[in-house]
């Protein structure tokens, strides 16, 4: 694949207007507002809007005079919108520069071009950080440290419209990387798309668990399964634009775990799968999954996500516990950074994991301790 990482001079960015105040769009509007930068916010949904505002991420976009172009406009709605909503921003001088946030990238740029957009002043980009939550309360400024971010300028960009827009992923924490669009694509199909219509069809086949089965239900299964909680309606939206390199992809998966499930069906129907060489293919797959998996490089660059520190505490499953718990960190003078509740249908207790910078280990787990709660440091 042809790409290239940006270097050497860091351009200024000042006012960032943002289009789209859903989970990405937020995302980086934190995180520029973490540096300083003016940023503007627009969203057809008032509620989205309202919240991205309430969080610290910007003020109204239509609330401001027709003042000043931003330095450069971001584009963080889905990717059927992006070319139209591109083409009417720079009909009003929005921003000097553009670019946009889709997940697939040789169609939407491609359509704005024949909407007619000015591709000079246009970076296509993706940020290679997401959840599988949407909309503004899913938001974190630091959702896009340690990544990469794609930029798909079209043979048209300005170069000083590339280097602004690999500032904007600089300033987010990511490491900006110059690929050509179709390269784009085939590389997210392999990396992101198909692996997410893969985690989607195991996490469909829980819908026939009963109850027992999905009580058994550990660590494993929430891996392969959390992105497939992700909003069908935008994945379809994202398939449809990158159609046929997922669907590449999808054949060859679609052939190993046929193979695997026949090779387990011949096992089981000869000596009850005891017979090593019957599963050779098994093996095979397995084998070619641990290499594969080793190739995920880890997270590059400089900047990382910071290192919490899990403190796993018992909690009542009744109304109020939760409640009780943070108030009791805040006594502490502890700010909780996350928290993930791990909860068994049927029973009467459930797991707080809380997430705090390690310096704050001690002093949380003690005063937690002290006030009556099972804390489990280090479990
Ligand atoms: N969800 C993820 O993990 C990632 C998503 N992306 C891309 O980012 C973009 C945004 O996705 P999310 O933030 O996840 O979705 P989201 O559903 O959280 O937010 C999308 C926002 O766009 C707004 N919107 C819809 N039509 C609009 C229009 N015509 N003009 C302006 N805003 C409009 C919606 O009201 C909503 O607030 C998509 O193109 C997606 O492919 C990129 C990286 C990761
Ligand atoms: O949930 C995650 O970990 C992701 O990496 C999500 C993601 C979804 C869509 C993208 O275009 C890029 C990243």
């Amino acid at each position: 694949m042809e790409s290239s990482r940006q270097t050497g001079h860091r351009p200024e960015v000042h006012r960032v207007a943002v289009i789209g105040t859903g989970l990405i769009g937020t995302s980086i509007a934190l995180a520029l507002r973490s540096h300083g930068v003016d940023v503007l916010l627009s969203d057809p949904d008032p509620a989205s809007l309202r919240l991205a505002c309430d969080r610290g991420a910007g003020r109204p976009l239509d609330r401001e005079p027709q003042g000043r172009p931003a330095d450069v406009a971001v584009i963080a709605a889905p990717p059927a919108v992006v070319p139209a909503v591109l083409r009417e921003a720079q009909d009003r001088g929005l921003a000097h520069v553009y670019t946009d946030a889709a997940s697939v990238k040789a169609s939407v740029a491609a359509e704005a071009e024949r909407l007619g957009c000015d591709m000079a002043t246009f970076v296509p980009g993706h940020p290679m950080g997401g959840r599988e939550k949407q909309g503004p309360g899913a938001a974190r400024a630091d959702l896009f440290l340690g990544r990469s971010w794609a930029l798909c300028p079209t043979g048209k960009a300005d170069a000083a419209s590339t280097a602004l827009v690999a500032e904007i992923a600089r300033l987010c924490g990511a490491d900006p990387l110059v690929v050509d669009a179709a390269a784009h694509d085939r590389a997210v199909a392999l990396v992101s798309h198909a692996p997410h219509v893969a985690s989607s069809a195991v996490a469909a086949r829980l819908l026939a668990g009963d109850e027992t089965a999905l009580s058994l239900a550990g660590q494993g299964v929430r891996d392969v399964t959390r992105v497939a909680g992700g909003d069908p309606a935008l994945w379809t939206e994202i398939l449809a634009h990158n159609a046929a390199p997922v669907a590449d992809v999808l054949h060859a998966v679609a052939a190993d775990l046929a193979a695997a499930a026949e090779a387990l069906r011949g096992a089981a129907a000869g000596d009850g799968g005891r017979d090593p060489s019957a599963l050779e293919p098994v093996r095979d797959l397995l084998s070619r999954g641990r290499g594969g998996h080793g190739r995920i490089p880890g997270k590059h660059g400089t900047v990382r996500r910071p290192d919490y520190t899990v403190i796993p505490v018992v909690i009542p499953d009744e109304p109020g516990a939760l409640g009780r718990l943070f108030a009791a960190a805040a006594d502490a003078g502890v700010n909780i950074e996350d928290v993930r509740i791990e909860h068994t249908p049927g029973l009467p207790l459930g797991v707080a994991e809380l997430y705090v910078l390690p310096g704050a280990v001690d002093i949380l787990a003690l005063a937690l301790s002290d006030g009556g709660w099972s804390v489990h440091p280090g479990a």
